[in-house]
């Protein structure tokens, strides 16, 4: 029998697949579809690149062709790009069907979106924020009566990171029905287990690949130890080197705030790169474009921030480089596996300074393997060292006399005046406890330094008086 016969999937399902390419189960379809045929409530930890949007997708479309109504299914999603691409699974795995879905994310038109809602889709796939706004601010829809409640990325929508979801999550969480299936998947979900469990609470059916590496095997993982100053001469040198090397080629580089991101990708385009930019400063117009032009290889370079880190399923990326090492080892995760997806190779380097190696540790703890170094002409880096550092001095100077900074301030009093604060007060709040870290710093330092003096008078006296016994002794 077929592989997927065998899990109890319907023959259009399974001609749909095959024209995706999708023949064999992966271990995580194989495991958890059953469970969700059955109407077990799921959790489904896999390794990235392993198939899981299908594992739920796959049930979730059998059981909307055997009692089509609207709206059967919610799904929810990290980022606004990540919806699209889940939305771009259902419409080609459920096509027969003639699926109906409707996607809302925040960046556009939300009198569109409700338009959308009113008109029951089968499938509503959404990022918490704009779904949540839709609850507070309008009464044409509702999701009283799904089936299906999918959390994807499950761990990241209940972290409370630098987007803040669990707010909207409690809004979202208080329209749906108490008695549907709930599915989440994360290639991380063991942090965040016992929160997990308090929305699949149906005895959920838990899955996890079995794995010493948390990684995947076809990637390889390497660092570079390298001085903070000269960190966009590496880059360069290896961007350079993969352009030089291989013929087909495609890297995102994952830097550590928006402006950064920016800065580096002028400067990449400074030097003749394909580079286009991703970021959540961006407008989501651009957003959409610029992954449009990086997945259809009109760019090769993408260089983006975290926002970029989770789900995305891009088969050309061959080398994902950290130009910054992440600080959770969760993070580093989800990053390297932009690459190596579905079977397929992939390489990742990490730029690594002196004070990131404690960082270097905690990944490799947490993934159970070491990385390897990964050799750099260091003479080729020098010789291109003063252009790259001017360069990127050039634009950073550049980006200064944009509007970058301002925006950021007024995107972030905006949010701050959406969340229902005063951007005022926050800022002065934020400014106090700044005044208390650093005091508590102070003090901390403080005790420490007395302490070593204490310990070092001891040793003194210790010292002393076993030479004054040896005198004494000596003496006798
Ligand atoms: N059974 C299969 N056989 C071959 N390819 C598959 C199979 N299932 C899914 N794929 C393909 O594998 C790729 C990765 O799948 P998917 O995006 O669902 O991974 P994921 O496990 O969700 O990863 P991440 O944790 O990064 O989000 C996709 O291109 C998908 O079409």
């Amino acid at each position: 029998m077929d592989g997927f016969t065998r899990l109890g999937l319907s023959s259009w399902l399974i001609e749909q697949c095959k024209q995706l390419g999708i023949c064999k189960p992966t271990p995580v379809q194989e495991n958890c579809i059953p469970q969700i045929l059955e109407g077990r409530d799921c959790m489904g930890c896999a390794k990235t690149g392993s198939g899981k949007t299908a594992a739920f997708v796959l049930p979730i479309l059998q059981k909307l062709s055997e009692d089509p109504f609207g709206i059967f299914c919610l799904v929810l999603t990290p980022t606004r790009e990540l919806a699209y691409q889940i939305a771009e699974q259902f419409r080609v795995l459920g096509k027969p069907l003639g699926l109906k879905d409707c996607i809302i994310v925040g960046g556009m038109d939300m009198v569109a979106q409700a338009l959308e809602l009113s008109r029951k889709p089968h499938i509503v796939i959404a990022t918490p924020g704009r779904l949540a706004d839709h609850f507070r601010s309008s009464n044409t829809f509702n999701i009283k009566k799904i089936r299906f409640l999918v959390l994807d990325e499950a761990d990241r929508l209940l972290e409370q990171g630098c987007t803040d979801f669990t707010q909207d999550l409690q809004v979202i969480l208080e329209a749906v029905p108490v008695n549907r299936q709930t599915l989440l998947f994360s290639a991380t979900l063991t942090d965040t287990l016992q929160e997990l469990k308090t929305i699949a609470m149906n005895k959920p059916f838990f899955w996890e690949s079995t794995s010493e590496v948390r990684t995947v095997e076809k990637l390889e993982q390497k660092y570079i130890l390298v001085p903070e100053k000269v960190k966009e001469a590496y880059l360069v040198h290896l961007i350079q080197t993969f352009q030089d090397e291989h013929e087909d080629w495609s890297i995102i580089i994952f830097t550590n705030t928006c402006k950064n991101c920016q800065i580096i990708n002028m400067m990449l385009r400074e030097f003749s790169f394909p580079s286009v930019a991703l970021h959540s400063m961006m407008k989501q117009k651009q957003r959409f474009a610029a992954l449009a032009k990086f997945k259809s290889s009109v760019f090769k370079i993408l260089v983006a921030t975290d926002v970029a880190a989770r789900g995305l399923d891009i088969p050309t990326v061959q080398v994902v480089i950290n130009h910054n090492t992440p600080g959770l080892p969760k993070i580093y995760i989800h990053r390297v596996g932009r690459t190596a997806r579905a079977g397929r190779n992939g390489i990742a380097i990490t730029l690594v300074t002196q004070y990131d190696i404690h960082l270097v540790h905690a990944i490799e703890e947490k993934i159970n393997m070491k990385l390897g170094e990964f050799a750099v002409k260091e003479n080729e880096v020098l010789q291109i060292l003063t252009q790259v550092n001017v360069s990127r001095r050039e634009c950073e100077i550049k980006l200064e006399c944009t509007d970058f900074d301002e925006k950021k301030e007024i995107n972030k009093r905006k949010q701050l005046i959406l969340e229902g604060k005063d951007p005022d007060m926050e800022a002065k709040r934020k400014a106090e406890l700044e005044k208390i870290k650093k005091q508590k710093k102070k003090f901390k330092e403080h005790i420490k330094q007395a302490m070593l003096k204490k310990q070092d008078t001891e040793m003194h006296r210790k010292q002393r008086k076993s030479q004054e016994q040896k005198a004494a002794k000596d003496q006798q």
